[in-house]
């Protein structure tokens, strides 16, 4: 086992990703007062631990330390708990509450798409998780079905959201030297894929996407490259399928706007999604079905949207400051503010990847749009550093103290499939089947979430009243300015060494070789001599023989031969049995 910190010790790794691995661990002991859960020895835990590039940047450390109340603060039923952060030596990890169970990702891919109505309900509590953070300035920027672990919670599974905070720090200046998005090609909304200013929208555009997964079984713009996904989400409206009810599909549609200001707020997301599961399952009473049909009445866009943090360099918001959400607006679309967080010098620049990049796609409803490449640029250098799921990565086996493959505990076979119900039969839109979850019941009767009820009304918008605008926060910008890195050449690449020839000087006959079809036929020759010369070929050539009649003979003089032998042996015993006699 390996110690992190003073406090804890790795004992297998359960995953990794794109910025670290996540570890199952134990508590040494109980952490500091500065951990939000202390723990207690014997405590299991999961620790990501933050990939060494990102713990070796003293911008990211800073920042790291910096967001720990933020991250140390942001506790709901539906988000997994950051109980303490370990900055030591070269090291830097999330401790997190251990969630026992896979993540959405693998359940899908395992178990299929989910029933219209346990997606609707499901995405409801990750849109109550964004709404309980995006109250608190934390937009999440990285919301895909990998990042949504399932937990097992009286018989249900309950999604908590996961990797809080990450994108902040891969934001960081530190990272962000080339501008790159923060997401996955697939989850990433349009404004990021261009670099314009984000906001929480792009969680509810996530969660549009994520949505439609998880009742299709596949995102809606995929396939092909990370660029050719990045263009679809500029460029192209998605398509209902056919297994979509109306209201399910009048939600994504909605989500999935490229205008960041049509999309609903997370907590008008929640509150649509459970009319919409009302409405549309086999139990549903007229006035739920009609409730359900309005839903578009239900998705007013969030007045107040908490923006991301742009880069210092950008001359924008100090990206360390925690902005409550209702301390300003949405940034309006500027194609002068959204060039300026795009290099237009500097190592992007310099290291110009534009020759392999097609034109930048027209942006048709925001009209004026930067001429820069440089969103292309640095999407296209991200899209290949990023993987859209957890990347196998080879492991040091010193690291790995038990030397075993990452290990998840599933829950319980006749758990998994159908909590949330996944389809195959026909139900009321002629997709799914009715479902223990929700659809057997009553809809007065059906939980709507597995948690306490007083969790639901926690989020309901009128508790998200932005906190007092805490001074705090409003850090001086200069303060996180970073130094700005010297222009990094790339570096030139080893020449290769001279391909080796084989030492055997005869190469397999049919790969190509002359030298080896020369031996080959050498051979044949040699062997075609000897077969002349050593068997009866001639004679039976010169007699004119047929080949079945030279092959007749043959097997005749051999059993003439065999009879003689047998002969010459009896009459060899007669001979000693008379002798005896
Ligand atoms: N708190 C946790 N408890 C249990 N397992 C976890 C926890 N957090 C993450 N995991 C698991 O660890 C694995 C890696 O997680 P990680 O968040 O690093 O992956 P990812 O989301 O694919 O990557 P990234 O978002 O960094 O690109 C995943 O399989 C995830 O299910």
């Amino acid at each position: 086992m390996r110690p992190i910190g003073s406090k804890y010790l790795l004992e297998e790794p359960l995953g990794r990703g794109a910025t670290g691995t996540v570890w199952r661990a134990r508590q040494r002991e109980t952490a500091g007062a500065e951990a939000a859960v202390p723990g207690q020895p014997g405590e299991t835990v999961a620790i990501k631990v933050l990939k060494e590039e990102l713990a070796n940047d003293a911008d990211i450390v800073m920042r790291f330390l910096r967001e720990r109340s933020v991250l140390l603060r942001l506790t709901h039923p539906n988000i997994v708990r950051t109980r303490d952060l370990v900055v030591e030596g070269d090291v830097l990890a999330l401790v997190m509450d251990l969630v026992e169970g896979p993540d959405l990702h693998r359940y899908i891919r395992d178990s299929g798409p989910l029933t219209p109505v346990a997606a609707a309900l499901l995405t409801a509590q990750i849109a109550d998780a964004l709404a309980a953070s995006h109250a608190d300035g934390v937009v999440h920027r990285d919301l895909k079905p990998a990042n949504v672990l399932l937990a097992e919670q009286g018989g249900q599974m309950h999604p908590m959201l996961t990797d809080f905070g990450i994108a902040r720090l891969a934001d960081s200046p530190g990272l962000t030297r080339t501008h790159e998005f923060v997401g996955t090609p697939a989850y990433v909304a349009p404004e990021s894929a261009e670099g314009r200013p984000q906001t929480s929208a792009v969680d509810i555009y996530g969660a549009g996407i994520l949505l439609y997964e998880l009742v299709t079984g596949r995102p809606p713009f995929a396939g092909g490259t990370a660029l050719e996904v990045l263009h679809r989400h500029l460029s192209e409206e998605p398509r209902r399928p056919s297994t979509v009810p109306g209201p399910l599909w009048t939600v994504i549609e909605r989500c999935l706007s490229k205008d960041p200001d049509r999309r609903p707020s997370a907590v008008n997301l929640a509150r649509g999604l459970r009319a919409v599961a009302a409405g549309i399952g086999v139990h549903s009473t007229p006035a739920q079905i009609e409730a359900a049909e309005g839903v578009g009445a239900l998705l007013a866009p969030d007045p107040a949207p908490a923006p991301v943090p742009q880069t210092p360099e950008a001359g924008a918001a100090d990206p360390t400051q925690v902005l409550p959400s209702g301390a300003g607006t949405a940034p309006q679309y500027d194609p002068a503010g959204a060039t300026s967080v795009m290099p237009t010098s500097g190592p992007a620049g310099a290291a110009d990847p534009t020759a392999v990049m097609p034109p930048v796609p027209p942006r048709p409803p925001q009209g004026a749009q930067s001429e820069e490449p440089h969103p292309w640029q640095s999407q296209l250098r991200a899209a290949r550093d990023r993987n859209e799921q957890t990347q196998v990565q080879y492991l040091d086996p010193s690291q790995d103290p038990l030397r075993r493959r990452p290990q998840r505990q599933q829950p319980p076979q006749d758990q998994r499939p159908g909590q949330y119900g996944q389809q195959g039969q026909q139900g009321q839109y002629g997709q799914q089947p009715p479902q223990p979850y929700q659809q057997q019941r009553p809809a007065q009767q059906r939980p709507q979430q597995p948690y306490p009820p007083q969790h639901q009304q926690q989020h309901q918008p009128q508790q998200y009243a932005p906190p007092p605008a805490p001074q705090q926060y409003a850090q001086p910008q200069q303060q996180y300015t970073p130094p700005q890195p010297p222009p990094q050449a790339p570096a030139p690449r080893e020449p290769r060494p001279p391909r080796q020839r084989s030492a055997n000087p005869v190469r397999i006959p049919g790969l190509g070789c002359l030298k080896g079809c020369l031996v080959m036929i050498v051979l044949f020759v040699v062997a075609g001599w000897l077969v002349w010369e050593l068997t009866p070929l001639q004679d039976w050539i010169a007699e004119g023989k047929s080949y079945w009649e030279a092959i007749g003979d043959g097997i005749s003089k051999v059993t003439d031969w065999f009879s003689k032998i047998g002969e010459a042996t009896d009459s060899t015993g007669a001979t000693g049995g008379t002798t005896g006699q």
